[in-house]
Parts: C-alpha cells; sequence; structure tokens
C-alpha cells in the first residue's frame, strides 16, 4: 500500500480515549441502541459524519480573527462571494447557517405542490424540503447505483431515458428542477462523470429545466473525474470543478463537508431574478444576504475553505484515506460497498448480516456492534434513514441496506483507520451473534436522528 503521508503537521491535538467494552455496552443500551444518542466523549473514533467534523488549517483559524461581525455588508461576504465565483464560478451568492438552509429557500422558490424533482439518488434532507414544499422526488439514478456488487467506476450518473421519460410524461412545466448531487452520499459517495454530465445537461437545455446542484463533495467528485474518466487526468481538480459548476443552473452548498468548516453554506444562482427573490427570502429564515445564518469570522473560514479544498496533494490524500481503509476490508473479506467511496467506506449490512430481516434494521444493528466492539460511532444508511412513503404509510425498503463509515477530513490518522479495520474484522468474525432490532420510539422527521430500539 502506497503509505502517502498526511500533507500537513499536526499544531494542535484533542485528547481522545477508549472506554471499556462493559462501559460501551452500557452507554449504547442507554442510547436507545442509537449512536446519535451517544455523547461525544463516549465515542473513540467518531465516523457518524463528514459533515462539519474536519478540522481547520491555520489560515483558517486565523481567518477567524478577521471576523468582520458587522450588521450588513460585512467584509467576510465579499471575500466568501469572490471565492465561489472564482472557484465554483456562479454569479450570485446567499450564504445559509449549512446545506438545509439553502435547500428550504430554494425549495420554497422553486417547487409549486405537485410539481416533480429528479434526482440522482436521494439525501434525506434535501429530499425533505423539496416535500415540505409539495414536490415528489423521483429517482433518476442509473440502475447501478442500487447495486453494492457493482463496480460502475461512476455510479452518480443520471440514466437519460429515466430522466427523459418523467419530462415527457410529466411536462418541463410540471419539473420543479434537476437536483444533481456531487458526490451522491446515500449510494456511497459514488461521483457523477463529467460525460454524463454534458449529456444530462443537453438534454435539460432542451427542454427548459434547471439543473440545481448539490454540491457538499464537488472536489472530491471532481478527484474521481480526473483519476478514472478517461481524457481528464491532465486536469487540475479545480479546473474540473469549475467544469462541473458551468453545466448547472445554480447549487446548495453545505460548506461543512468538502469545505473544510464547521458551520455554513450558501446558495449560489445564475440568475438575477432568483437571486433578488433569494436575497429577500434569506432575511425571512436565516438573516441579511450578507450573513445568512452566520458570523462573519465563518463566512471567512469557509472562504478559506473553499481554496483549501481544490488543493491538489489535500483532496488526493483525502480520497487516498478512504481507500485505504476500504481496501483493506476489501482485502480480508469484508462486505462493503464497490467502488470504495470518497468520504466514507459503505459496508455491506444485508451481506454482514444475513440472518436479520430488512425490517429488524440490521444496518442499525451494525452500528450498534461497532461500537460495542470498538468504540467506533458509524451511521445507518439503510430503511431506517429511507423513512416512511408519505402514501402508504409504510416504510421505505432501499435496495441499499448500509453502514456508513464516514471518514473526517483532516481529523484521524492512519493509524486510527488500521484500529477501525481491525474492530470491524473482530465483528464480523462474531456477526452471527449481532440481533436485530425493534424501534420503540420514531420520530415524525429524518427519524434516524432520535430514534430509540430494543434488541429483538
Ligand atoms: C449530499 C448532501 C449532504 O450529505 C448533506 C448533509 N449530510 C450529512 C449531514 C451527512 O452526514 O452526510 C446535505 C445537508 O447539508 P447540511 O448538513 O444541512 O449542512 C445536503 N446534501
Amino acid at each position: 500500500k502506497s503509505h502517502r503521508a498526511e500533507p500537513y503537521k499536526i499544531k494542535m491535538v484533542e485528547p481522545i480515549k477508549k472506554l471499556t467494552r462493559s462501559e460501551r455496552e452500557r452507554l449504547i443500551a442507554a442510547a436507545g441502541y442509537n449512536a446519535f444518542q451517544l455523547k461525544a466523549e463516549e465515542v473513540y473514533i467518531d465516523l457518524l459524519t463528514d459533515s462539519g467534523t474536519g478540522a481547520m488549517s491555520d489560515r483558517q483559524w486565523a481567518g477567524l480573527m478577521m471576523g468582520d461581525e458587522s450588521y450588513s455588508g460585512s467584509r467576510n461576504f465579499y471575500n466568501l462571494e469572490a471565492a465561489v465565483q472564482q472557484y465554483y464560478g456562479y454569479r450570485f451568492v446567499v450564504p445559509t447557517h449549512q446545506g438545509r438552509g439553502a435547500e428550504h429557500l430554494i425549495s420554497r422558490m422553486l417547487i409549486r405542490p405537485g410539481m416533480y424533482v429528479p434526482g440522482n439518488m436521494y439525501f434525506a434532507s434535501t429530499r425533505l424540503h423539496q416535500e415540505l414544499a409539495g414536490g415528489i422526488f423521483k429517482d433518476v439514478i442509473v440502475d447501478e447505483a442500487h447495486d453494492p456488487y457493482s463496480t460502475h467506476p461512476f455510479k452518480g450518473d443520471v440514466d437519460l431515458l429515466k430522466l427523459e421519460k418523467l419530462i415527457l410524461e410529466t411536462g418541463a412545466g410540471n419539473i420543479a428542477y434537476l437536483s444533481l448531487a456531487t458526490t451522491v452520499n446515500m449510494a456511497g459517495g459514488q461521483p457523477i462523470s463529467l460525460g454524463n454530465l454534458q449529456q444530462v445537461r443537453q438534454l435539460t437545455l432542451q427542454h427548459g429545466v434547471r439543473i440545481i446542484h448539490d454540491m457538499a463533495r464537488v472536489a472530491e467528485n471532481a478527484y474521481m473525474i480526473q483519476q478514472h474518466e478517461p481524457g481528464h487526468q491532465h486536469k487540475t481538480v479545480a479546473a474540473i470543478v469549475k467544469e462541473i459548476c458551468a453545466l448547472t443552473d445554480g447549487a446548495v452548498m453545505s460548506g461543512k463537508k468538502d469545505a473544510l468548516v464547521n458551520i455554513g453554506g450558501f446558495l449560489a444562482l445564475n440568475d438575477q431574478g432568483l437571486y433578488e427573490e433569494a436575497k429577500n427570502l434569506v432575511i425571512v429564515y436565516e438573516g441579511m444576504h450578507t450573513y445568512g445564518g452566520m458570523a462573519g469570522r465563518d463566512m471567512e473560514a469557509m472562504a478559506i475553505g473553499i481554496a483549501e479544498s481544490v488543493e491538489e496533494e489535500h483532496i488526493a490524500y483525502r480520497v487516498h484515506q478512504v481507500h485505504y481503509l476500504g481496501d483493506q476490508l476489501k482485502d480480508a473479506g469484508i462486505p462493503v460497498v464497490n467502488p470504495i467511496g470518497t468520504h466514507g467506506v459503505y459496508l455491506n449490512a444485508a451481506a454482514f448480516l444475513p440472518h436479520i430481516p430488512q425490517v429488524q434494521f440490521p444496518a442499525q444493528a451494525l452500528t450498534v456492534a461497532l461500537y460495542q466492539e470498538g468504540g467506533i460511532r458509524s451511521v445507518e444508511r439503510g430503511i431506517l434513514s429511507a423513512g416512511r412513503n408519505k402514501e402508504t404509510g409504510d416504510h421505505h425498503y432501499p435496495k441499499l441496506e448500509l453502514v456508513r463509515l464516514a471518514i473526517p477530513r483532516r481529523v484521524y490518522t492512519l493509524a486510527h483507520l488500521d484500529m477501525v479495520a481491525e474492530a470491524i474484522m473482530a465483528t464480523f468474525k462474531n456477526k452471527d451473534n449481532i440481533r436485530g432490532l425493534e424501534m420503540v420510539f420514531e420520530p415524525k422527521y429524518m427519524r434516524f436522528f432520535q430514534a430509540r430500539f430494543q434488541q429483538v
């Protein structure tokens, strides 16, 4: 294995400790068998999410001291606006407190009840905001994305036939926009190819359908295009990022992933009219359009993080680190989603625990086992996260029953990931003793955050 070293040295540390197994068994039971309910200090290695958990650089920390906390017209807003224009190419920027703030605004602006919102697979908060605005999500991703065994290198691709069929059946006027994610989180952190995006753009322009780009992990997606899509290996990640953005009409961005901040996001648009509308609507929900729910210092840190996110050494190491863990697990015969994702390794819980039926939440049961075994916190990406069908009230039954091991940016070293691999292998050896779960408390929205369980 190419032991590529971290492209940074460490200046500040945060001690972590590992509790005893009996302490962990007691704590996860008290948490209703839901790792979201654990206190962070009860977790040894926290792979719950790569969102907002990254480490900032010395320049970003210095940027916090440059916070201009003026209520309106903050210097940091103009720096953020300039960074978005320079690195992403969008004309207008409306800051929001994080990604779902932008999702909320664009859903209210573009969706009328009954309209369709096609997308390359769903993301929980994105789809919820679409549905709260009366939209109907339609999955138009390629079939391979729903197959954990397929090694298709760009599972984030849109199936052009599915999209065209929807447009012709419903009429372009009934399509609010195409929600296009780079990368696709729920498929296992899978990228879209530039070739597919160009074809999607051609089809949508033909019918006058907007593309709104969910760009939380666009730098990782660009890296996969550079590395694996023929014809792009001589381009910089920064150039590919701009090419991707140029094929869309606007974007919602959670700065908490690729842009390396702990809070922050924005809505970016090219259409002046939509921008004026967003500038007004943001006041209602996020605050003035020059701060959008963020302190000036946070906007400065995000402007700097955007520039850092496309640096070649940074993004190459970031994805390499994820593949370092994924390849170890694959070599050990652990069932993982192929290809290995760009921000996390996804365990195929259905294959890991074939004795647990989907209605007993096998992926959730596996997250519990990983915490008991190694103090590792992971997240369920299966039937629990898929929620209930609005019409029937029954669970959605996704083909993908996964556990995501999301790797925070610039936080853990390869040695920590060796510990994670060891714990997963030990859990796999012991898998027949893992029991299913039944839900004893089910929240109304995005139930996976606060649901509680007991063991079957
Ligand atoms: C693709 C995508 C996401 O992954 C996303 C949030 N993801 C989280 C929190 C995660 O754990 O993956 C969001 C919402 O962003 P937000 O967590 O509100 O800043 C939008 N799009």
